[in-house]
C-alpha cells in the first residue's frame, strides 16, 4: 500500500454563488506519497493555491475528505485544526512572512513560542545550519538577502517536524541563482531527511527538481508527468495557454 503523507478525495470547492460562481477545484483526488517531491502547475486560476490551501487546511473544500497522517481534516473543528496544521504541516510563501523585527532564530522559533513549547536550541542551530544560515542567526530579514529570508521561512516551517511542507511559488520573488539554492534545500529536505514536499510553481525549472508534475487546468488534474525536463513541462504547458 503506499504511504501517503496527504491524500485528497474527491476535493471539490467552489467560491461565490450565482452568476459570481467559481468552481477553483471539481473532485480532485490526489495522493502525496511520504518522502516525494511533488511540483503543482497549471494556467492562472487553474486552482493551484486552493488545492494547496484545502490540502494545508488553510481553506475548507465543500465536500471531499482531506487525510493528513491518516485524519480527515475537513471533519476537525477550528482548534483541533490550527493543533494540528501547527504539529503537522509546514507552508512557505513566496512573501516569506516574516517578523521584521525578530531575528532569523526568533522567527524560526516564533510559532512554537505561540503554542508555549521551548525548542531545543540544539535542534534550531542544527536546522540553521542545514539551511546554510549559521552566524546570521542574529540578523533581521532586512540584514539578509530574499533567498536567506526565504531559507528562514524553510526553518521555521520545519522546526515542528511536519508530515509535509507546502509551499507557494517558495521562488516566485528570487533571483535565479537564489531560487537554484531554495531549491536545492526543498530537494535535500526529501532526499536526505525523507520529508515530503508540495511545490505550486511557474516555473518549468524549479518544476524540473520535482519527482513529478501535477498539470491543473479548470479545478482538474488534467496530467501527472513523471521526472519530466524542464523542455518537457514547457511544452506541456505551453498547449494550455
Ligand atoms: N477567495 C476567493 N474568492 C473568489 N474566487 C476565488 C477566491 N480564490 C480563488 N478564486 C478563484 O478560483 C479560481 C482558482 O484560483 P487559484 O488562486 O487557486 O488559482 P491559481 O492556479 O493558484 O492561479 P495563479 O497561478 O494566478 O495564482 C480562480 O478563478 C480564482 O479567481
Amino acid at each position: 500500500m503506499v504511504d501517503h503523507a496527504v491524500l485528497l478525495e474527491g476535493v471539490t470547492r467552489t467560491y461565490g454563488n450565482g452568476a459570481t460562481e467559481v468552481a477553483a477545484l471539481r473532485q480532485v483526488s490526489v495522493g502525496f506519497t511520504r518522502g516525494s517531491f511533488t511540483a503543482v502547475m497549471g494556467p492562472s486560476g487553474s486552482g493551484k493555491s486552493t488545492l494547496l490551501q484545502c490540502a494545508s487546511g488553510l481553506d475548507r473544500p465543500d465536500s471531499g475528505a482531506v487525510l493528513v497522517a491518516g485524519q480527515d481534516i475537513t471533519r476537525l473543528g477550528e482548534k483541533e485544526l490550527a493543533v494540528l496544521r501547527r504539529d503537522r504541516i509546514g507552508i512557505v510563501f513566496q512573501a516569506f512572512n516574516l517578523v521584521p523585527s525578530l531575528t532569523a532564530w526568533q522567527n524560526v522559533i516564533l510559532p512554537s513560542r505561540l503554542a508555549r513549547r521551548r525548542p531545543e536550541p540544539a535542534r534550531v542551530h542544527e536546522l540553521l545550519n542545514r539551511v546554510g544560515l549559521a552566524g546570521r542567526e542574529g540578523h533581521r530579514p532586512a540584514q539578509l538577502s530574499g533567498g536567506q529570508q526565504q531559507r528562514v521561512a524553510i526553518a521555521r516551517a520545519l522546526l515542528s517536524r511536519p508530515e509535509v511542507l507546502f509551499a507557494d511559488e517558495p521562488t516566485g520573488a528570487l533571483d535565479r541563482r537564489t531560487g537554484h539554492e531554495v531549491l536545492a534545500l526543498l530537494r535535500e529536505a526529501v532526499d536526505a531527511f525523507g520529508q515530503t514536499v508540495v511545490m505550486v510553481t511557474h516555473d518549468p525549472e524549479a518544476a524540473a527538481r520535482a519527482d513529478s508534475v501535477l498539470v491543473l487546468t479548470d479545478g482538474r488534474i488534467d496530467d501527472v508527468l513523471d521526472r519530466p525536463s524542464a523542455e518537457q513541462i514547457g511544452l506541456r504547458l505551453g498547449g494550455l495557454r
